[in-house]
């Protein structure tokens, strides 16, 4: 077993495991005595001569080649597992332990894959960074245990040490939320550029952004004039509102990601979170040096900025219902202490309905986002929840619902009241 496997050992029997089913978790522990305990649901209704695995990336040191290799993980048991291995995400983490979360597949597969898994498992124990577990009906066939595997010089085979599984509480927040700081959202320039920085050797592209970025953070002056920020859900009248502003008022308008992102930002978007995240993050601080320039001269108007950055991360990062989400408060909805805070944030938030009118009315193709957005009615409300929850500025809600100029009275009234145009 790896140095770094070793590493996540200690505390074995204090971690919990998830297995999302269906797009609902299943927790379980591991013990070494068992007291009489439920076999956990997840195990309930395999059959008994089923087998389960379970396999889990561990963090190296370069968390660059963990998270591709995580992605790429899904890609390869898709692909080679015989068809009716069944193949869910699973976690293990230490409750309310910072970054102690590792994720990884969970595999249910019955007497006759048995051998093609584990064939396909011992070759990934020996090269790759993963624990693999397997899972079988304890000799009573009252429970259920867990064997971790272990790589000999010349063959893969079972530690001795042998572990009960038992059922165990859904933690307080949904295990995602214990690893989305500096790996989902960013909270200086710094954390962000030191993953694209290490992006450079195995993504070009990371370069070209590099150049990019303003060699200060904060070195401009605070700009003289208010700076307006629009933010909400695709389709909710972003580009119509802020195109209005800037003739109403005078204004620059800016969108984020900034234009000069642009050549690189579908390159990215295939990227993982942890560089998907750190490549919008740094956008906001290209953004917030042109607010810096412009807002010397004439009021800005800018269309997204850190609130969808950080929204959308922390949606993506946490599946399930909104409850899930961190709670209101948490320290994942601060701003960035070195990001300039624009004067005013404005949310528009619409009916889900009128939303899909407008996204249809309007004929665009749409981002894979953009998709889930449309189909997965959860993800659509843990944006709009996040959103809301973060601070520093906050945002202030606006219906978008009526027509478009009506929409654009309220604002400016909003902007009138509060950065005194
Ligand atoms: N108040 C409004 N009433 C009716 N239709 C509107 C209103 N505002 C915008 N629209 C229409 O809805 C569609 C989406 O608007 P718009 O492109 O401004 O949204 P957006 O938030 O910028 O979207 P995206 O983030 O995807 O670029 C457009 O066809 C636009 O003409
Ligand atoms: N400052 C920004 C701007 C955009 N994003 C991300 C969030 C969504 O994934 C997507 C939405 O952009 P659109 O499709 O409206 O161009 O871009 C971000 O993270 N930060």
């Amino acid at each position: 077993m790896s140095k770094h496997a070793m590493s996540l050992l200690p505390r074995w029997c204090s971690r919990v495991f998830s297995v999302e089913l269906n797009g609902a978790p299943f927790y379980f522990a591991v013990k070494e005595k068992h007291l009489g305990e439920d076999v956990p649901r997840v195990f309930r209704e395999v059959q008994n001569r089923d087998k389960c695995y379970s396999v889990l990336v561990y963090c190296s040191r370069d968390r660059i080649k963990t998270a591709k290799f995580y992605g790429e993980l899904k890609d390869k048991l898709l692909r080679d597992l015989p068809p009716e291995c069944r193949l869910s995400p699973m976690s293990s983490f230490l409750p309310k332990v910072r970054d102690s979360l590792v994720k990884g597949y969970f595999l249910k597969g019955n007497s006759d894959t048995s051998s093609p898994i584990e064939r396909l498992l011992s070759d990934l124990i020996q090269h790759d960074p993963v624990l693999v577990c397997s899972y079988s009906p304890a000799e009573d066939g009252q429970q259920w245990t867990q064997h971790m595997w272990s790589e000999t010089a010349s063959q893969v085979m079972d530690v001795a040490k042998e572990y009960y599984v038992v059922p165990s509480e859904a933690p307080e927040y949904h295990p995602s939320t214990l690893n989305i700081i500096n790996s989902d959202v960013f909270y200086s320039f710094d954390e962000a550029y030191d993953v694209m920085k290490k992006c450079g050797d195995i993504i070009p592209e990371a370069k070209a952004v590099l150049e990019l970025l303003p060699s200060r953070v904060e070195a401009r002056n605070k700009p003289d004039f208010p700076v307006i920020v629009i933010e909400g859900l695709d389709a909710t009248g972003k580009t119509t509102l802020t195109e209005s502003l800037k003739d109403t008022l005078g204004a620059t308008l800016l969108p984020s990601p900034p234009e000069c992102l642009s050549p690189w930002r579908a390159r990215f978007d295939q990227e993982p979170p942890l560089i998907r995240r750190a490549f919008y993050a740094l956008g906001n601080y290209i953004s917030a040096d042109q607010i810096g320039l412009k807002g010397a001269k004439t009021p800005v108007i800018v269309d997204r900025f850190w609130h969808s950055t950080a929204a959308y991360a922390i949606a993506t990062a946490v599946s399930g219902p909104v409850c899930n989400l961190p709670g209101e408060g948490s320290e994942v909805y601060c701003w960035p202490s070195d990001l300039f805070q624009p004067s005013l944030v404005v949310l528009l938030t619409l009916d889900p309905e009128e939303r899909k009118r407008r996204l249809r009315n309007r004929g665009q193709g749409k981002t894979d986002e953009e998709e889930e957005l449309d189909h997965n009615q959860l993800f659509r409300l843990r944006v709009e929840e996040a959103y809301r929850r973060i601070s520093g500025p906050a945002c202030v809600t606006v219906d978008a619902s009526p027509s478009a100029d009506r929409v654009l009275q309220q604002v400016l009234l909003l902007i009138r009241g509060k950065c005194h145009l």
